[in-house]
């Protein structure tokens, strides 16, 4: 008899989790996968990147049409919207999606243990009230909402990204707390559907951990939008009678107290590593101050046979990091060598233009040594122009002494499309001139890449 039920037993469906599971089950191991959702995918595919992108998507039309830029364009219409149907097609790709992930499953034979895993020790774990042994045990639990203190999310007035999901109806004013990558991408759903919308930033700029350039760019094309910002602002409280919330705002310096009404408030605030229930104490695993679990390289934890990869662990919580973390952990359980370049990591922002980056910010760079900078304007870009296009740059950041490219930034309609390009060169560790060189398809919004790269040595064609 084996001496345990499972080579793996992955906890947590999500992109860590399931493509951790389906490469174990194709290197050969025995494994199974233990979800309490009522379907896999996990935040993703369930409330995350996959519902936002329907909605972005839908909307970004609804407001093509509404906005006058399809009339630029000889196409004239009134839209009408019919928000039951867009939330509509938005289930019907989560739908499908998650089905996907289920015939995966079935297709490599992983086994999905449904239900809540906790541990009872290194090698067992309770799932709806069955004991499951396996070698190797990897947490792929992921991350939820970060709460605001003393702040009860409704789902009705007061919403965090799940519930932004599923407005019944457009706010007449949605208050987005925190300008990050959630507050923006879905700010802008309900900005072009009809709402007004507020955001209040506690720092004095959104988007942190973006280039500065990028940052203050991607402000003004907002603010254009009509996007309202209070930045350098907190909330220090809400009430809500059940239609109004009434917020209370301070500058984040100190000062005096303002309050603002608005008929929702998504509080997008951050996300932080998910580990209640999971019993880490029963197996001796503690987490750090930020309350993720820590791994080494190989995404081993301190205990032996236990292993973590995803939101759960440090680094940016993105579905792609989580995806590429669950095939390196499985190549590794499996004795191969699997790696994630944890410095080349793409982050794509998908409002209208779109706004990526890769690799160090201008800022970060400058305190590593010296660097050179190209930018292009998408204003120069012939297909960007033609598409009526114009808003945004790219900005291309190489080492000085080696032309090493070491971060490159974009805001464009089709950003994170193009950042695809920076990420791969460089990962072979391309310099700008390489990139320069490189011949990109005319007309396409990517020759800005190229012709930023030229701009780091000063040589653009086309500005
Ligand atoms: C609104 C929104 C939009 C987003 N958009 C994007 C995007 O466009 N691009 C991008 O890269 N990222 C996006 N993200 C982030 C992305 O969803 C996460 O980075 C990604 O899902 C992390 O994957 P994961 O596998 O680590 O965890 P998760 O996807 O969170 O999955 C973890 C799973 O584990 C399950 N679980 C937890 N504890 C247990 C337990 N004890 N037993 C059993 N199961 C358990 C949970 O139910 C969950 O299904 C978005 C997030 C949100 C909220
Ligand atoms: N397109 C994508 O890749 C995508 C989309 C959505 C979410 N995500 C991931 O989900 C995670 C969570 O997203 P998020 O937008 O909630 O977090 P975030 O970390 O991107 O942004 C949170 C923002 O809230 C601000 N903030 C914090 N406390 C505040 C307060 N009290 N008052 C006002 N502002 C406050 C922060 O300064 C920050 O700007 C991110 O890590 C992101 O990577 C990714």
């Amino acid at each position: 008899m084996a001496e345990y039920d499972y080579d793996v037993l992955v906890i947590g469906a999500g992109p860590g989790g399931y493509v951790a599971a389906i490469r174990a089950a194709q290197l050969g191991l025995k494994t199974a996968c233990a979800e309490s959702r009522e379907t896999l995918g996990g935040t993703c595919l369930n409330v995350g990147c996959i519902p936002s992108k329907a909605l972005l998507h839908a909307s970004e039309y609804f407001d093509a049409a509404a906005n006058g830029a399809m009339a630029k364009m000889g196409i004239k219409v009134t839209p009408e919207l019919d928000l039951e149907a867009m939330h509509g097609q938005r289930r019907d790709a989560v739908k499908q999606l998650t089905g996907g992930i289920e015939f995966l499953f079935k297709k490599n034979k992983v086994t999905w243990l449904k239900g809540r895993a906790a541990f009872e020790d290194a090698h067992t774990v309770t799932v709806a009230d069955q004991k499951v042994t396996a070698k190797n045990i990897v947490i792929a639990t992921g991350s939820t909402v970060t709460p605001l203190p003393g702040v009860e999310i409704d789902q009705k007035v007061i919403v965090d990204s799940t519930g932004a999901l599923e407005l019944p109806k457009v706010p007449e004013h949605m208050v987005v707390i925190g300008g990050g990558v959630i507050g923006l991408e879905l700010g802008s759903v309900w900005r072009r559907l009809g709402a007004k919308v507020t955001c209040v930033e506690f720092l004095d700029q959104i988007l942190p951990g973006f280039d500065g350039d990028i940052r203050k760019e991607a402000n003004k094309i907002f603010k254009k939008q009509g996007i309202e910002f209070k930045l350098g602002t907190k909330v220090t409280g809400i009430t809500s009678d059940g239609s109004t919330a009434t917020m209370t705002l301070e500058p984040a310096a100190g000062g005096e107290a303002t309050t603002l009404t608005a008929d929702c408030v998504l509080v997008s605030i951050g996300r932080r590593a998910n580990t209640d229930g999971l019993a880490l104490d029963k197996i001796g695993l503690s987490t750090n101050g930020r309350g993720q679990v820590e791994t080494d390289h190989d995404f081993r934890t301190s205990v032996d046979g236990v292993w973590a990869i995803g939101d759960v662990i440090p680094g940016p919580m993105l579905a792609h990091k989580a995806e590429d973390e669950g095939i390196a952990v499985a190549e590794n359980i499996a004795g191969q060598h699997g790696i994630v370049n944890h410095d080349v990591i793409p982050s794509v922002v998908y409002t209208w233009p779109e706004i990526a980056g890769v690799g160090l910010t201008e800022e970060l760079a400058r305190e590593q040594g010296e660097v050179k900078v190209g930018k292009f304007p998408m204003m120069a870009n012939s297909r960007a122009k033609t598409n009526h296009e114009p808003d945004g740059f790219v900005k291309i950041i190489a080492d000085a002494k080696t032309d090493r490219v070491v971060g490159v930034w974009a805001i464009a309609s089709v950003a994170g499309t193009m950042i695809a390009q920076a990420a791969q060169a460089m990962e072979f560790g391309a310099t700008s001139e390489d990139i320069a060189y490189t011949c990109h398809a005319h007309p396409t919004h990517s020759e800005a890449i190229k012709e930023a790269a030229m701009a780091v040595t000063g040589k653009p064609i086309h500005i």
